[in-house]
C-alpha cells in the first residue's frame, strides 16, 4: 500500500490532453457508462451487430463482471471501450462515458494515451502481454515514461515498487525475460504492469483462463487487493459465471452480442430470471475442489526453483 501511495505521488505529472481526468472521481459518479452501445461488423454484402444496444455503468471501487459464452461479444465490447476494434468492426451508436466524457469520437491518439494511463487492462493472453525479447524491467520503465514525465532512476523505483506489490522478488523479476517467469508470475506482472498507473478502471479480460485453477485464484486474489488500495473500477470479463459471482457486486449476462440479463451478484446467484443465466448457474463450479487449507500465496518457491533451473515457464 504504502509502496503504490509513494510510487502515485511520483507519478502525479500528467499529459496535458488528458488532465480533465485528474479530478477526484465522486463515487456516486461511474467511472464508465455505457449507453445503448451498438458495434458493427463490415462485410463485402452489408454489415451485422456485433454488439446490439448494451448498457451498463460502473463506479469507482465496484467490480462489474461481463459473462457469457464464447462469441457472446465480451472482448469486442472490451475492445470497443479500449479503442481496440478490429479494422472490420466500429462504433455504429451509443455512448462510451469514462468519467462523464464520451470517448467514442475522441482522436486515436488521445485514446491511445487513456488506455494504460487511465484505464488499465489485463489479457487471458499473458504470453502476448509482454515483448519476448526484453526484460520485464525494461517494458514496465518504458510504459512508465510513455505516460509520466519520469527519469530512468524514478521509473525504475516505481516499477520494482510494483512487482514487489505483485508479490514478485522484485529485482530478479526486473531482471528476467518474460520467458524466465512462469504463467502465474507473468500474469502478476501484466496485473503490475496494468494496475502500475493508477487507472481508474481496469479491464480484465478472462485473466485467469491460461492459468491452472490455483494459480489464477492467486492472481484474482491479487487483483482484489489491488484494487482495495487503488480504489479503481474493475471490469471483469469471463464465460464463467459461478467464478465471477463471488468477486464481483454487480453480473451482466451477455448473449448473442446483447445483455440479457443485469443484476447484483447475490440476486443473480438466487433469483436468475432469464433461462440462459440460470443456464450457466446450472454449469459445474470448479473452484469448490480447491482444498481450503491450500496456501495461495506463497509461490516465491516457484521462481526459486525455476531460477535454479535456468529459467522457463514453471
Ligand atoms: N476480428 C474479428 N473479425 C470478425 N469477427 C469477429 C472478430 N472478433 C470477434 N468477432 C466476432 O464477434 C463476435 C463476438 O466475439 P467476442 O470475441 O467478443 O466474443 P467473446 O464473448 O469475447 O468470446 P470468447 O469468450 O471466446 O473470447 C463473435 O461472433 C466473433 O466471431
Amino acid at each position: 500500500m504504502q509502496l503504490l501511495e509513494r510510487q502515485a505521488s511520483d507519478v502525479r505529472e500528467e499529459d496535458r490532453s488528458l488532465q480533465s481526468f485528474e479530478a477526484p472521481v465522486s463515487p456516486t459518479n461511474p467511472v464508465l457508462q455505457l449507453n445503448g452501445l451498438t458495434v458493427q461488423i463490415r462485410h463485402k454484402t452489408g454489415v451485422d451487430s456485433i454488439i446490439q444496444d448494451i448498457s451498463f455503468d460502473i463506479h469507482p471501487g465496484e467490480t462489474v463482471a461481463l459473462v457469457g459464452e464464447s462469441g457472446s461479444g465480451k472482448s469486442v465490447t472490451a475492445g470497443a471501450i479500449l479503442g481496440l476494434l478490429p479494422k472490420s468492426m466500429h462504433v455504429a451508436a451509443g455512448q462510451i462515458l469514462f468519467q462523464g466524457e464520451d470517448i467514442v469520437q475522441w482522436p486515436t491518439p488521445k485514446r491511445r494515451k487513456l488506455c494504460g494511463s487511465h484505464i488499465g487492462y489485463v489479457f487471458q493472453d499473458y504470453q502476448g502481454s509482454f515483448t519476448p525479447f526484453m526484460k520485464m524491467g525494461s517494458q514496465l520503465v518504458e510504459t512508465l515514461r510513455t505516460h509520466r514525465k519520469q527519469s530512468y532512476k524514478q521509473a525504475k523505483a516505481a516499477a520494482l515498487a510494483c512487482l514487489e506489490q505483485v508479490g514478485l522478488p522484485a529485482e530478479r523479476a526486473f531482471d528476467s525475460y518474460p520467458f524466465q517467469l512462469s504463467g502465474g508470475q507473468l500474469q502478476r506482472a501484466a496485473l503490475a504492469a496494468g494496475m502500475m498507473l493508477q487507472p481508474a478502471l481496469l479491464i480484465a479480460d478472462e485473466p485467469t483462463t491460461a492459468l491452472d485453477v490455483l494459480t489464477g485464484e492467486r492472481v484474482l486474489d491479487l487483483l482484489d487487493r489491488m484494487q482495495r488500495q487503488i480504489g479503481c473500477a474493475v471490469l471483469f470479463i469471463s464465460h464463467d459465471l459461478h467464478h465471477v459471482m463471488k468477486r464481483a457486486d454487480n453480473v451482466a449476462v451477455m448473449r448473442s452480442g446483447m445483455i440479457v440479463e443485469r443484476g447484483a451478484s447475490s440476486a443473480i446467484h438466487g433469483r436468475a430470471k432469464h433461462p440462459y443465466t440460470r443456464m450457466l448457474l446450472n454449469a459445474k463450479p470448479l473452484l469448490s475442489e480447491i482444498p481450503p487449507d491450500f496456501d495461495l500465496e506463497d509461490d516465491e518457491h516457484l521462481f526459486e526453483s525455476m531460477h535454479r533451473a535456468g529459467g522457463g515457464p514453471v
